[in-house]
């Protein structure tokens, strides 16, 4: 089995060096356990790469920040999956809230006290720091910081703030700074000259857990959403982590339009994004995030995904039942009462199947049947269309100890 290390524990890869915030993230979903051990990579693209491989069973890595919006590098890697990552799933998620330091090697100004030198209690020197270490998403996490202390300094981007940190570490000429994080100081040995320099006091980000599809029960499109739990090895604790409250499942979509152009090359497919996004209405699914990336296939053509909340079980929509929502959808306010009811019969259906699947002793295999039902009716609107995993909505969380 490759995806056990030498002492037979599973492998959770995370975007690293250790101290990063993924690591943060990591070890809230996976607290230290028998089951398995968390494994470094240098970049996003090798935390996909270990679990398409099968050389690690999960996978963490950051997908969007409450100030800074998404993290394209991670969007990028969701949009090439049919080339380079064909199986990957989402099977759950972590917050982190994110307070970032100034890390280098402190040069202590001597201010005159009363005559005599006196540097303890003098504020760290930073006017030496010629160049600047982090990870992209950190410079628009520190905004105001960055722009009265260091408006001209030369600012380069590196895979992860603790990798900065390793870099400003190996720097021993002290005109190397990182904006980075307080484990990462402590572990690399740095000074914090600057803490929690980001512009929001509540700035947190998300991070996303990833699995391989599992050839048996995700054969076709939308079929598991338990959050973990399908590989071969116990992952007991990593089930009992996810959180049971709110009952609500998230899903990830992706999906490119059709390309018609005019003659100047612009798109020309009026209401084409306004029909897919109606479909998700259509099932009763709620629409949590959209974002776009350039498809890579065309100029202009772009990748949208979509996150959608939703009972894992749908009803399936018949012709019929079609056109009567579509009469419906001109009053709004009957609709969303109806959808409310449905959804509340919906979560009493799941709370028995629950009950009676305790009851016989084996595994719930919660299939997102709203999902299902909207990703082929969207298939008929969009081209490539991709189920990219369901799991249950995490809670937002304080960031794990590292030890
Ligand atoms: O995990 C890290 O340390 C990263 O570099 C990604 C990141 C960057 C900024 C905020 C949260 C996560």
């Amino acid at each position: 089995m490759i995806e056990k290390e030498g002492d037979g524990k599973a492998v959770v890869a995370f975007l690293g060096p250790e101290a990063s915030y993924t690591h943060q993230a990591t070890l809230s979903a996976f607290p230290p356990s028998s089951h398995y051990t968390l494994t470094p990579f240098l970049t996003i693209a090798a935390v996909f790469s270990a679990v398409q491989s099968g050389a690690a069973l999960r996978g963490v890595v950051p997908f969007e920040n409450s100030s800074n919006g998404s993290v394209v590098a991670t969007l990028d890697l969701f949009a090439d999956i049919p080339n380079t990552c064909p199986d990957i799933l989402v099977c759950g998620e972590a917050y982190v809230r994110v307070s970032h330091c100034l890390l280098g090697h402190a040069q202590q100004r001597k201010l005159a006290v009363n005559g005599s030198a006196k540097s303890s209690d003098a504020a760290p020197d930073i006017s030496g720091i010629r160049t600047l270490y982090s990870h992209p998403q950190a410079w628009g996490q520190c905004t105001a910081f960055l722009a009265a202390r260091f408006p001209d300094t030369e600012r380069i981007d590196v895979s992860s703030t603790s990798r900065a940190a390793q870099l400003v570490a190996q720097d021993a000429s002290g005109a190397s700074a990182a904006v980075s994080n307080a484990a990462a100081a402590a572990l690399f040995n740095l000074d914090v000259l600057a803490r929690g320099i980001q512009d929001r006091q509540d700035n947190c980000t998300r991070f996303l857990v990833l699995r391989k599809r599992d050839a048996d029960s995700d054969a076709d499109s939308a079929t598991q959403a338990d959050g973990g739990g399908h590989g071969t090895v116990d992952m007991a604790t990593e089930q009992k982590n996810q959180p049971k409250e709110p009952a609500h499942l998230k899903s990830l979509i992706s999906f490119t339009l059709a390309q018609d152009h005019d003659h100047d090359h612009n798109a020309d497919n009026p209401g084409a994004l306004a029909h897919a996004l109606a479909v998700f209405a259509r099932h009763g699914l709620n629409l949590s995030s959209i974002n776009t990336r350039p498809s890579g296939v065309e100029n202009w053509n772009y990748v949208f995904f979509v996150e959608c909340t939703g009972m894992s079980r749908g009803k399936k929509v018949g012709k019929e039942e079609e056109k009567m929502i579509e009469k419906e959808e001109k009053n709004i306010e009957d609709e969303e009462k109806k959808i409310e009811e449905e959804e509340k019969k919906i979560e009493e259906e799941e709370e028995q199947e629950e009950e009676d699947e305790k009851k016989r002793g084996g595994r719930r295999s919660a299939e997102p049947a709203a999902v299902s039902a909207a990703l082929a009716e969207l298939r008929g609107v969009c081209r490539g269309c991709m189920w990219l995993g369901s799991w249950r909505g995490g809670n937002m969380t304080g960031s794990a100890p590292i030890r």
